[in-house]
Order: structure tokens, then sequence, then C-alpha cells
């Protein structure tokens, strides 16, 4: 599709490009203009989310810029008060309405929430909602394996992706190599752990050196060598470009295991446990 950016095929059929451009925080004007611009430039999928209230803003982007849509994958998310199965039907229904958009081609639950416990009935209108032509592709963030399980139990159907926090001080070893058992594409967010601490990282800083590339195209770089679709912010249409200008060099093993190693086990940015944390 984008000519720049590689793509790896779901277990539906649909393919996503290896990176794509993340949206929190981005709306109003502004928002538009720096979506429009990464469409410009090749990004092709754009994560938004029901909760980051920009659902219109991407909307318009994609009416804005001069790709047709046909060749843009929109993400959208489903905010966990709304996990009820009539309430998740309403709310795909209401995302749709606030992008302005007849479908989208991922749609994810956002959080398991498992104390509320509800989340299986969300899927069941995810599953429903693809058959009835709103949505492409349907997955899961935020989920852990047992929670993935359960849909699979209860369902039959299995998520096309699971998006969850994924970056060097969080490697998920584990949980990736589940979903490559599994056949679940991993969508790493804060992919450059929001581009803090990590801009000053030495261990990555030499890396970049050497290959003479900056820090989040090195971080970029590991994620897609590490099979997971990354999902970086920028709102700057510099970074934007540097983020997908990764595709000219590559990373040897003990380079992906020296940032691999970075990992820490209270490596998570805001201590968002999917066993216990609920977002709504
Ligand atoms: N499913 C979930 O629960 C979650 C999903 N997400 C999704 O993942 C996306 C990405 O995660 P996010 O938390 O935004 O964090 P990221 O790791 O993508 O980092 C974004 C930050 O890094 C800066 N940045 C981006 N590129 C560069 C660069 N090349 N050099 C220096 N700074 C850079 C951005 O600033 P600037 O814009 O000025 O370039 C911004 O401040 C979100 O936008 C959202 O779509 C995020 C959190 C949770
Ligand atoms: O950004 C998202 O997608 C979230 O799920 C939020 O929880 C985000 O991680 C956050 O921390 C908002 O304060």
């Amino acid at each position: 599709m984008s000519n720049l950016i590689p793509e790896v095929t779901l277990n539906d059929g649909l393919k996503l490009p290896v990176v794509g451009l993340g949206t929190y925080t981005m709306r109003g004007s502004a928002g538009v203009n720096a979506i429009v611009n990464a469409i410009d430039i090749g990004y092709r999928l754009i994560d938004s989310a029901y909760n980051y209230e920009n659902e219109g803003t991407v909307g318009e982007a994609v009416r804005r810029s001069s790709v047709p849509r046909e060749q843009l994958l929109i993400t959208s998310k489903l905010p966990g008060r709304y996990h009820t199965y009539d309430k998740a039907v309403v709310a795909i229904q209401e995302s749709l309405y606030r992008a302005n958009l007849d479908y989208y081609d991922l749609y994810l639950i956002h959080w398991p929430n498992p104390k509320q416990d509800q989340y299986v009935e969300a899927w069941q209108a995810l599953v429903d909602a693809q058959k009835w032509g709103l949505v492409r592709s349907i997955g899961v963030s935020n989920f852990l394996p047992e929670h993935i399980e359960r849909l699979v139990k209860e369902t039959g159907v299995k998520p096309s992706v699971n998006q969850i926090e994924l970056h060097p001080f969080f490697n998920q070893a584990e949980q990736r190599q589940w979903h490559a058992e599994n056949g679940i594409i991993t969508e790493s967010w804060s992919p450059l752990a929001k581009a803090n601490d990590i801009m000053n990282n030495e261990v990555i800083q030499q890396i970049a050196d050497r290959h003479q590339k900056s820090i989040p195209q090195v971080v970029l770089r590991w994620h897609y060598q590490l099979g997971a679709v990354s999902i970086p912010k920028s709102a700057s249409a510099y970074r934007q470009l540097e983020n997908i200008s990764i595709f000219d060099f590559a990373l040897d093993e003990t380079e992906m295991t020296m940032i691999s190693g970075l990992t820490r086990a209270d490596g998570r940015m805001r201590n968002q446990d999917p066993a216990v944390y609920e977002e709504f």
C-alpha cells in the first residue's frame, strides 16, 4: 500500500504497515494538519481511540489528505464504560459518526478491565460489527494471554492484533512470544517510551552513532526487527519523517540483545498493569 513502509499480514488477511502514526493528544486544526502531513509523507496506518476525543480530527485528516480512503488503515478503540453488548454496538456506531467514516479498518477493545469483567460481551459486539461491515479487522489492546484465551473459548474468534505497552524499558518478551505462537500481531504503544529518558540512553546512543541514525530510529528499527507494528506519535513533520526512515539499515543480534537488555521489572511508563488497571 504505502511505497515506503513494509507490511505484515494479520490472521484475517488484512495487511498493516509496520509503522503507523499514534495520535494521543493530537486534536483540532493542528492535529488535522499534522495527520495530513503524515499521510502525505507515507504513513497509512493511523491510531486513534474514542477516549482520545480525536476521532473527528482523524476523519477530517482522512478527507483532506490526497490519499484515497481505501489506502488508509484507521484504528479506533472501545472504552471500558461501553463493554456491555448493547452499549458497545452503539459506541462503535458513535465512533464512526464522530469520524464521519463508513468503516474502521481496525477496531480494538481498549483495556480488558478484568474487575468489571464484561470484555467478552464487548468482544461479541466487535465480532458482530465486523459481520455488519462496520470494521474490517478486530483486535484488543492491553489484553493478557488469559483474557485472549477466554475470548477464543467463549466466542471462537481470535483477535488479529494486541496493542500493548512495548519499548526498550519494557520489552514484553513473554507476551510477544505468546502472540507469535498464537498468530496474533503485537502492536507497540508508547514505542519510544514517550521520548523522555530514552533520548539520553548511552547504550542506544552508542548503537545510533554506529549506524549514523538517531535514538528514535534505532528504537523503531528494534520494534520492526522484533516483528512488532509500532505507532510512534509525532506532531512534527521532521520527526514524522525521521520515524519512518528506518528501512535502510539493520541491527545485528548483539545490538538487538543490548536494547532488549534495558528492560526493567518496573519499566511500565505509568504503572498500568492490565491485570489490575481499569480505564473507562
Ligand atoms: N492502547 C493503549 O492503551 C495506548 C495506546 N497509545 C497509542 O500509542 C501512540 C504512541 O504512544 P505515545 O504515548 O504517544 O508515545 P511515543 O512513545 O510515541 O512518544 C511520543 C512522544 O515522543 C515525541 N517524539 C516522537 N518522535 C520523536 C523523535 N523522532 N524525536 C524526538 N521526540 C519524538 C513526541 O513529540 P512530538 O509530537 O513533538 O514529536 C511525543 O512527545 C499514542 O499516540 C496512541 O495512539 C498510547 C498509550 C496507551
Ligand atoms: O493513551 C491511551 O491509549 C490510554 O489507554 C491511556 O491510559 C494512557 O495510557 C494514559 O495514561 C492517559 O493518561
